[in-house]
């Protein structure tokens, strides 16, 4: 009989015996071995969590006792204990259940945000709301691995639980020991030592664990695959109305992931179809980040002065050629990307030329470093920013559509925005040469399209597509450029002229874009950014500047939280596929462009102004 069929909520677990929980626990993997084999996603995570998860929904009450989970990559196990495994083959599809917690699918998810380090914040929130409430009965309980344990969030957290004795919040530190890769740095090496106090057993005050220097209670380590040792502990935690830490010892991808210790990444993140499901699996095609990853190998033969930061995640980000060329000029800081960036306004003012590599998406999180620590003192930090735009399946937190508008606010930065391998070579180069202050490259997550080549340059643009007499000027950001270029061939037989330019460096925006502008009747520009307050808005701010009145159409990702799904169809729902971008620019030009003077639309919005000034 399958028990997981039997199981709609948490209180139908604890009725089950311990040898039906060890049934269920090999169910479970099943499951999500089958479904992450279609799907993709974070099985290694899970297949870690199997009996922590079965042990967290016995022990407390979930959601009177809110469970926090840091990251959320790891909740696969979480949705199929409370209601969702009839929809679990939908997992990170879209209108299918989210690869993370999601308020809207269960009254037991809290945090939507992918980013780590941030449950014990939540937790620390949660348990002032119970005190001040006086609902004291209730326990907040955060689940953190060790690799979010390295970003410096936690600490701050830290700072303030361990500051009130009385106040209860369970934290569930979950050590695997990895990140993606093993993970790095003090904290790592001090959960070691206490790890191999389980082999030896020796306490003595001077043993004392960092937490319990700072006044949290500590148990563990603790099996995480024992279901029942697992109860006991979190039980005891739960009654002693403290802050207090669980320290399990899990295995990342138990049950499934090659039993070699170096494994890659121990099946973190893997897309469907993965060669770990199928070796033999087809060729792989380049990536943008195969495409810099190679190239700042070759950089770093050629640049002694060369060096990277990544925020443990020195393979997704590209970066182990060099690693492995130049270990010790590669620094692997943990999931601590302000640090990162202000480490690197270090690395800099020493004399070096750092490349900082993080997903657009976490960039987000060092904004005042790269703007005070960085900018400020117009150093030469070049950021490497992968998964800008839409990426994907996984979900609102995810999509790297902020950067533009971020950067945008810079004083002193320059950013590129690659279109195609070539031109992402070439502008690397030229920001690691560049001394003057910060630049930025950022990238789409996906495999890279054909060479786009320049029909012409006019200054440092390049023209991809020269239209005669053109009404249209099309001006195309980074990856954008193989729809833009498909979109003009369309409008073109319609007799729509236009011409396609490529900035390559699109920030500060380049002023010959004001005269391109001003010798055409409509602008368009095409960006994989959210749509406020990105390209299009310093280019539209630029033109009124200059006083040249040619109209803008801004088209980018329109400024919402976008659900998951795959990257082509998120940006064909913004307008952002060819065909689309066809129509949406011949839809512009009838409602905009009519022989000289003023436009219908205009006119329209003209008058109705003045009406509503007169009233
Ligand atoms: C701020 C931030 N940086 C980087 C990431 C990318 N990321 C997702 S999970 C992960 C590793 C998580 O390690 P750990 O917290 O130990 O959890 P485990 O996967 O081992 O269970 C990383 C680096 C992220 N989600 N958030
Ligand atoms: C959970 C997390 O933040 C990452 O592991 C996420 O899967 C994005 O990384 P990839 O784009 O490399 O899959
Ligand atoms: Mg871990």
């Amino acid at each position: 009989m399958c028990i997981l069929q039997t199981i709609h909520g948490p209180a139908d677990l604890r009725v089950l015996s311990q040898a039906d929980l060890v049934q269920l626990a090999d169910e479970i993997r099943s499951v999500l071995i089958d479904t992450v084999r279609r799907t993709g996603g974070h099985l290694g995570p899970n297949l870690g969590v199997v009996e922590l998860t079965l042990a967290l929904h016995r022990v407390f009450d979930s959601p009177t006792d809110p469970i926090i989970w840091d990251t959320g990559h790891q909740t696969y196990v979480h949705k199929l204990l409370t209601g969702r495994h009839s929809e679990f083959d939908r997992l990170r599809q879209r209108g299918g259940i989210s690869g993370y917690p999601s308020q809207s699918e269960s009254e037991h998810d809290f945090v939507e945000n992918s980013h780590a380090s941030t449950a014990l914040s939540y937790a620390d929130g949660l348990a002032k709301a119970f005190d001040i409430r006086k609902e004291s009965t209730r326990t907040a309980v955060a689940v953190l691995g060790d690799g979010a344990l390295t970003g410096g969030m936690c600490w701050e957290a830290l700072n303030n639980i361990g500051a009130e004795p009385n106040r209860p919040v369970v934290i569930v530190l979950n050590d695997n020991a990895r990140s993606y890769a093993p993970t790095v740095g003090a904290v790592a090496e001090h959960l070691a030592r206490l790890r191999m106090r389980r082999a030896n057993d020796s306490r003595t005050t001077s043993d004392e664990s960092l937490f319990e220097r700072i006044g949290l209670h500590y148990l563990g380590p603790v099996d995480g695959h024992d279901i029942a040792a697992m109860e006991r502990t979190l039980r005891q935690a739960r009654d002693l109305r403290r802050p207090v830490v669980v320290h399990c010892v899990t295995r990342k991808g138990k049950g499934y992931a090659p039993a070699e210790e170096n494994e890659a990444d121990r099946l973190h993140a893997v897309g469907p179809n993965a060669p770990a499901f199928a070796p033999s699996g087809g060729g792989k095609k380049q990536t943008w980040t195969d495409a810099f990853g190679e190239e700042i190998a070759r950089l770093a033969d050629e640049r002694a002065d060369l060096v990277a930061v990544t925020a443990a995640m020195l393979r997704p980000v590209g970066l182990s050629r060099f690693s492995r060329n130049y270990p010790e000029r590669v620094f692997d800081v943990g999931m601590a990307e302000q640090h990162a960036v202000t480490s690197a306004a270090g690395l800099a003012m020493g004399g070096l030329h750092p490349v900082v590599a993080i997903y657009s998406t976490f960039f987000n999180r060092a904004f005042d470093q790269a703007l005070l620590d960085v900018a400020l003192h117009r150093l030469p930090v070049t950021f490497v920013l992968d998964r800008a735009g839409v990426t994907g399946e996984d979900g609102p937190s995810h999509h790297g559509m902020w950067d533009l508008s971020i950067l945008h606010n810079v004083p002193g930065i320059r950013v590129a925005a690659p279109r195609d391998a070539d031109t992402l070579r070439a502008e690397l180069r030229e920001a690691v040469e560049y001394q003057g202050g910060p630049t930025v490259l950022r990238f789409p997550k996906a495999t890279v399209g054909p060479d786009i080549p320049a029909v012409s340059t006019i200054g440092t643009l390049d023209m991809l597509v020269s239209g005669k007499q053109s009404d249209v000027l099309i001006v195309s950001v980074g990856a954008m450029a193989e729809d833009c270029v498909t979109a003009a061939a369309q409008l073109a037989s319609h007799h729509i002229g236009v011409t396609v330019v490529d900035p390559r460096w699109v920030l500060p925006v380049n002023p010959l874009l004001a005269e391109l502008a001003a010798a055409h009747r409509l602008v368009v520009t095409v960006e994989d950014n959210n749509r406020a307050g990105g390209f299009g808005t310093a280019l539209a701010q630029l033109l009124h500047d200059r006083g040249v009145h040619t109209p803008v159409c801004a088209l980018g990702i329109p400024p919402a939280f976008l659900a998951a799904g795959k990257r082509k169809e998120l940006l064909a729902g913004a307008e952002l596929s060819a065909d689309l971008l066809a129509r949406r620019i011949q839809r512009e030009m009838a409602e905009r462009l009519v022989p000289g003077g003023l436009l219908p639309r205009q006119q329209q919005l003209a008058g109705k102004r003045i009406a509503e000034v007169r009233a």
